[in-house]
């Protein structure tokens, strides 16, 4: 007999329709109520942590979720938290660095459609959910219309349709149908050393997604405001480097002890800075390569390494791990 916790936390999937619009207000236990009963192979326990629309989850919200993991991690073989799907990505990646060493499933899932709704997804994301959390294996994992995708890779693509996730450049984990589970790649070692929560965040970061034109001087308000700025850039990496030319404000804000990390809008395939002259330039400088990192994973964890330390070569060396 397994034993599950479900940590709800909101979402569509615990949505009611009201005179503002869908909102948060079933709780774990009307969610728990939907479960196809399995009571000889496994015994669902459930909290409300909290009720809300993803929308709403900030980065103290993610460490209540992995501190109330790590709280109960000796008493369950595996966890589910219930989240909206709007932001159930940085949730995923950010729990992935902050839990670290785990032997133990935490799936995370949620729906399109509210519980309560015909041809709800949610049945059917929940009960999946419950019964990967029921593997034998550590890390975190987003299950989402009958697939398991790690983590740090789950992007939601998809505003309405119930498959909205997809798993960025990494395979599926794996695949559910009914009960059973089947695996696409090796199912990762278990973790062997003692669960570590690591809650410490620096939310002092910033997204700049760059378009045609765009003016070096929003830098000079970067420089003052953040200790870390991820650059979406274009194709394989490359910043404007003529004209309106970013390089010299990307110094700047190295020097200022800014870390800097290039990303690209490419939801695939990651950056290349090598392959072009305009990101040649770039990889010259102390910037932070993203490798082929999802946006969500990233924010997570430069918040989560300028949450440890301030030193550009250690953020530098923990991003690039
Ligand atoms: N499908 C959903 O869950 C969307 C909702 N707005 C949320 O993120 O909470």
């Amino acid at each position: 007999m397994k034993n599950i916790l479900l940590i709800a936390t909101g979402g569509t999937i615990a949505s009611l329709p009201g005179e503002e619009g869908l909102a948060p207000g079933a709780t774990d236990e009307d969610l728990l109520g939907h479960l196809p009963d399995q009571k000889e192979s496994v015994q669902v326990h459930s909290v409300n942590l909290m009720n809300v629309d993803s929308t709403n989850m900030q980065p103290e919200s993610w460490v209540e979720i992995a501190r109330t993991v790590y709280n109960h991690y000796d008493r369950y073989d595996g966890f589910v938290v219930t989240h909206g799907t709007d932001t159930l990505a940085y949730t995923s990646a950010a729990l992935s660095f902050m839990l670290q060493n785990l032997a133990k499933p935490v799936v995370i899932t949620g729906s399109m459609i509210p519980i309560g709704f015909t041809e709800t997804d949610a049945t059917r994301n929940l009960t999946d959910a419950v019964r990967f959390a029921c593997e034998t294996i550590g890390g975190v994992y987003v299950v989402f219309d009958g697939k398991v995708i790690r983590g740090t890779r789950a992007v939601k693509v998809k505003s309405t349709s119930c498959d909205a996730f997809r798993s960025i450049n990494a395979p599926y984990v794996a695949r559910l149908e009914g009960l059973d589970v089947h695996y696409f790649e090796h199912v990762p070692a278990t973790e062997s050393g003692p669960l570590t929560l690591d809650t410490a965040l620096s939310t002092d970061v910033f997204v700049l997604k760059l378009f045609p034109g765009i003016a070096p001087d929003i830098f000079d308000y970067l420089k003052q405001s953040c200790r870390g700025v991820i650059i979406e850039g274009f194709g394989n990496g490359g910043i404007p480097c003529e004209k309106r030319n970013l390089l010299p404000k990307i110094d700047e804000l190295i020097e200022a002890g800014v870390a800097v990390v290039i990303t690209t809008q490419c939801l695939e395939e990651g950056i290349d800075l090598q392959r072009y002259e305009v990101g040649r330039k770039l990889s010259k400088k102390r910037i932070i390569s993203s490798h082929d990192m999802t946006t969500e994973a990233i924010v997570a964890k430069l918040m989560w390494a300028l949450g440890k330390t301030g030193n550009l070569d250690d953020v530098k060396q923990l991003m690039e791990t």
